[in-house]
């Protein structure tokens, strides 16, 4: 008997359906749980009212990441206070709830504690094939692995501790084509953002998408995750890279990874996760990659992008009356006008670090720009921000952090940081920052905040230049 073709996600679906229902709705089997501090604290609290265990603790992992200082947490042996009421609270829940339930948690002390998006992949608990879940937008970053990955409400957050499974509707699929090769100093960031510049912020409702095409072959592990990170700011529900050699070596002999024999049966399986000849997408989009340039964003939406040597646009020019009017709202708040350079943008603060640009790549390819240079004098604030405390440590080992700081970096502890104004690293308002992260939305760098997003390499020429640059200039 032979099957008929299906897509990379459709065999993902299949293979963790427990049961479809006469709606249309399936129950899915849930392999890895990631929890943080800020979407569990009410979940822990319904299975405790409700006299519920956790059904699988074993296949759930723990690390607080959004609310962490990333200054100095002890100083002289003393553990420094967390001053906001609300980071607080919600750190102290993690440890006693995790500790009640029995779920393993990297503490704030941990060497591995880091931003849950990059200390699931760093410990192998990130694996192809799997589904994953975890109560934050961008557990899409997983997907870089060829696992079913996305982010989950609260409530679902407690289905998944209560049941291990989550009730779901299938989503279509889409593939995303990136054909050519990526210029000089074009990287994945400007990938995620050309994808949804595309597809816009809407672009990929109802959609997994599955990245395909020889610029995704080419890219590393560590920049099939910045791309997949991005999958939910042009509204998919997740991302997906089809597993190949360079997955496998990623994965193999990390600390949670299968091993011995678990490891040969585990590779077998993921050797067939493609998407088979002949298999039909409900929509497929290309983008050629050899003519996408560094890009930076203008708005307060990652759609907003526009190349480097792009001026910021005329909000006349959308066809859509409705985005004519976000477009002015946007330039208001981000205080530009249309027709002004790009390049010609100041910016006060830089932001190297997140979910989706704190790997040791991203950290290498900023500091080889700032390398021998300084930060520019309009620069105040400066941020490195490693994603996990692994991370941090390599990156010291290959002496990275004193390329920083002899720039005028701030070196700084793991975790979520500027990415979002959750803890004391903040943009003050109505200053600009050069950013990493995935998401220029009103205020999330702390009220008034600017945010333009783009690549590590970028920032760090927006660091040393003080203004959104090409960094093609300073390389070339
Ligand atoms: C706090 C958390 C729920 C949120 C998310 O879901 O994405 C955060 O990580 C973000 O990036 O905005
Ligand atoms: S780094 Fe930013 S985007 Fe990523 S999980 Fe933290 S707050 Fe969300």
């Amino acid at each position: 008997m032979t099957s008929s073709p299906r897509t990379l996600y459709q065999k993902i679906w299949d293979d963790h359906v427990v049961k479809t229902l006469d709606d249309g709705t399936a129950l899915i089997f849930i392999d890895r749980h990631l929890i943080h501090e800020v979407t569990t604290p009410q979940a822990f609290e319904a299975l405790r009212l409700a006299g519920r265990k956790l059904r699988r603790p074993d296949l759930t992992l723990a690390v607080p990441d959004h609310n962490v200082p990333t200054t100095a947490r002890v100083l002289n042996g003393v553990r420094l206070p967390i001053v906001d009421p609300m980071s607080k609270a919600q750190l102290e829940a993690l440890v006693t709830n995790c500790a009640e339930f029995g779920v393993e948690l990297y503490s704030i002390d941990a060497p591995e504690q880091g931003i849950v998006h990059v200390i699931g992949p760093e410990q192998g608990f990130t694996l192809p094939g799997v589904t994953m879940v975890c109560g934050d937008s961008h557990t899409a970053t997983h997907g870089a692995f060829g696992a079913l990955a996305f982010g989950i409400g609260t409530s679902e957050v407690e289905h998944v501790f209560a049941t291990q499974t989550l009730l779901l509707r299938q989503s279509k699929a889409m593939e995303v084509r990136v054909t050519g090769t990526l210029g000089f100093s074009v990287s994945a960031k400007d990938v995620a953002l050309a994808v949804c510049g595309a597809l816009g912020s809407g672009g990929g409702a109802g959609y997994v998408i599955e990245y395909t095409g020889p610029v995704i072959e080419a890219l590393s592990m560590e920049g099939r995750m910045t791309l997949c990170n991005m999958a939910i700011e042009a509204g998919a529900r997740a991302g997906l890279v089809a597993p190949d050699q360079k997955t496998f070596d990623y994965v193999q002999g990390r600390p949670r990874a299968p091993k011995g024999d678990a490891w040969d049966k585990a590779l077998a399986w993921w050797q067939t996760l493609k998407t088979d000849a002949g298999a039909v997408y409900d929509r497929v989009i290309e983008i050629d990659g050899s003519a996408i340039a560094p890009l930076v964003t203008w708005g307060t939406s990652p759609e907003d992008v526009v190349p480097i040597t792009g001026t910021v646009p005329d909000p006349m020019s959308f066809a859509d009356p409705s985005k004519q009017a976000a477009a002015a709202k946007s330039l208001d708040y981000m205080g530009l006008t249309p027709g002004t350079r790009m390049a010609d943008v100041s910016v006060e603060n830089i932001f190297i670090g997140s979910c989706t640009n704190s790997r040791i790549e991203d950290l290498r390819v900023a500091a080889a720009v700032v390398q021998g240079r300084k930060l520019a004098g309009n620069v105040r604030q400066a941020l490195v921000v490693p994603g996990s405390g692994l991370v941090k440590r390599q990156a010291e080992a290959e002496g990275l952090d004193r390329i920083f700081i002899e720039a005028g970096f701030e070196w700084r502890e793991p975790g979520c940081s500027m990415c979002l104004g959750m803890n004391p690293d903040q943009v003050p308002a109505g200053e600009r920052c050069a950013s990493t992260s995935n998401r220029n939305f009103v205020g999330r760098q702390g009220p008034g905040s600017r945010t333009h997003l783009l690549s590590p390499a970028m920032a760090a020429a927006a660091a040393v230049t003080g203004r959104l640059a090409d960094v093609r200039e300073l390389m070339g």
